[in-house]
């Protein structure tokens, strides 16, 4: 279990993680979203102690990081992939992390099978790994002490579509013997498709979170209409939120019934009524995030 309370992280006088707090439950992928500089990295590197709050506290099963005495077999972290050693070759880069963790040298080559990295492969240094490589190369690390919580920003990140089925296996099966996984994603289909909650940040601050099946549930209503201008300052006149999508229809921010009430008042034929549930997470995602992102801002 992955706890944050009331996490700030300020650099200056820019809050970069303001008020933060979720946790990330055994059994369950979470997902951690939000847009660029939104917080997820700063707020990962807060939880496994690599970024010191001003306020807050972020645990693994009640536990400060800092106070795991032997981390890596509790918690798997590949915050990073890129900032591995590239002077080192993938094999020693796991030596080093078997070794620090006092495990056999056989978990090693285990490693490097889960990953699917050849030996030649392993025996090529780190930069002359493609992104995708140096993405299976700290998963392989990550899940050497074999731990039972993992966190994981954007390992999806260079992998190609078979390298991504994979890992959506992987992490799969890990929760579903138990494990805790909290992954930062901007591939939404990809958290859609993996993730059982979800926690959204925009700004440094938490926007939405919960299950990932009740968030998207509560996307709201969707209306297609030739009426448009007459419902949507009837719906404004309502106090109801509303917003555009791509092909003119809208998604409303009350139930079906409510919006078609107010429709009908405002003397408008409806195409389409219905809950807006396949909207999907792109539509929940930046609509949440709308105040928070830089296209939203410059529009
Ligand atoms: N060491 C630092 N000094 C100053 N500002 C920082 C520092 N680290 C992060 N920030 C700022 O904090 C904000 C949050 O950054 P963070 O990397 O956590 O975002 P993110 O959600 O992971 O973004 P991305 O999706 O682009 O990786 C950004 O505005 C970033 O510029």
């Amino acid at each position: 279990m992955i706890t944050l309370e009331s996490v700030t992280k300020r650099y200056g006088d820019f809050v970069a993680v303001d008020d933060v707090s979720f946790t990330a439950r055994p059994g369950r992928v979470t997902g951690f979203l939000g847009p660029n500089g939104a917080g997820k990295s700063t707020t990962m590197r807060v939880l496994v102690g690599l970024t010191r709050p001003d306020a807050g506290t972020a645990t693994v099963d009640g536990r400060d990081y800092h106070d795991l005495v032997n981390p890596g077999v509790e918690v798997g972290v590949l915050l990073d992939a890129s900032a591995q050693h590239g002077g080192r070759t993938g094999r020693e880069t796991l030596v080093i992390a078997q070794e620090v963790m006092g495990l056999p040298r056989r978990r090693v080559d285990e490693m490097l099978e889960v990953v699917s990295l050849t030996v030649t492969e392993s025996r090529r240094r780190v930069r002359d790994y493609s992104l995708g490589m140096r993405q299976r190369l700290g998963i392989a690390a990550a899940l050497m002490g074999d731990p039972h919580v993992l966190v994981l920003d954007e390992p999806a990140n260079g992998l190609d579509p078979a390298g991504i089925r994979w890992m959506r296996r992987l992490l799969r099966g890990f929760a579903d013997r138990g494990g805790t996984v909290l992954l930062s994603s901007h591939l939404l289909h990809e958290i859609e498709v993996i993730a059982d909650d979800l926690v959204v940040i925009g700004n440094g601050r938490i926007v939405a979170q919960g299950a990932k099946d009740d968030l998207l549930r509560s996307a709201g209503t969707l209306v297609r209409t030739a009426y448009v201008d007459a419902v949507r300052p009837a719906l404004d006149r309502a106090g109801i939120r509303w917003s555009t999508n791509d092909d003119d229809s809208l998604v409303v921010h009350a139930e079906t019934g409510r919006v078609g009430e107010i429709a009908f008042a405002a003397g408008a034929p409806l195409l389409e009524l219905r809950p807006a549930e396949g909207a999907g997470l792109e539509e929940m995602f930046l609509r949440l995030t709308a105040e928070t992102q830089r296209e939203g801002r410059v529009a």
